[in-house]
């Protein structure tokens, strides 16, 4: 028997755009009627996502997980909601690129937006403007990289990522990464993916995340969640 098909996981640990919410943010309410099924069962459900803490919390306390969370890409960190805030990344390496950048598209007569910069502690985020690798162009020579999710570009710090990030919460939270199923649906996902038990794509996402995965759900975006969920935890469904 494969991985896929044996595959008993005891956590989960999943992305919020594009993998509980359809293509435009909205959330998929079957998603969070599987996720309350979960967290009524004791199995523990950790949200990993490049949105600001402020907006995790949030979605946490109104969904009913314990507030553990991975927010900013990997950049920060907290387990449960009374938990210390730990930052992963380095915010000023962040803001210099994007400064660089900013000049750059200015002389292009283009602005760039930013996503809620007074909520992040460690990377930068913003509208996507013109092509990713053309920003990576920019910057390349600083020590950042530039994530694309599918709903934003992220300047971070190059060794930031998910699914390092993941392994310290596993570890503080002692669970070992072998017991989650992840599920993502974009590119920077692909080291939380990577590094779970077993690590699921969600159908209509990046086709990186889809090439990192075990398994790729026959669903889109949250009916693609919600299907594997119910697919891996058969018996509280
Ligand atoms: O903040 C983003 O760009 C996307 O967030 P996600 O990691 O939940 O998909
Ligand atoms: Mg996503």
């Amino acid at each position: 028997m494969n991985k896929t098909s044996s595959f008993s996981p005891r956590a989960l640990i999943c992305d919020i755009d594009g993998t509980i919410t359809d293509k435009s943010r909205r959330i998929n309410l079957d998603s969070v009627s599987v996720i309350r099924t979960l967290i009524d069962n004791d199995i523990p459900v950790i949200f990993a996502s490049g949105n600001t803490v402020c907006s995790l919390t949030f979605l946490c306390k109104m969904v009913g997980t314990d507030g553990t969370i991975i927010s900013e890409n990997g950049g920060v960190y907290r387990i449960g909601f009374a938990g210390e805030l730990k930052i992963c990344g380095d915010k000023d390496v962040s803001i210099t690129a994007y400064k660089r950048l900013q000049d750059y598209f200015q002389k292009k007569g283009v602005s760039l937006e930013l996503y809620s910069p007074e909520y992040r502690f460690a990377d930068v985020a913003f509208a996507h403007t013109g092509d990713a690798d053309e920003v990576r162009e920019v910057v390349k020579d600083l020590p950042v990289k530039i994530l694309d999710s599918g709903f934003a570009l992220h300047i971070m710090s190059d060794y930031v990522n998910k699914g390092t990030t993941f392994l310290k919460v596993s570890k503080e939270i002692g669970i070992s990464p072998d017991n989650f199923i992840a599920i993502g649906d974009s590119s920077n996902d692909i080291e939380l993916i990577k590094n779970a038990g077993l690590g699921v794509a969600v159908g209509g996402g990046q086709k990186s995340a889809a090439e990192a995965a075990d398994y790729v759900s026959l669903k889109k975006f949250g009916d693609g969640f919600s299907e594997s969920v119910r697919k891996y935890f058969p018996s509280l469904f």
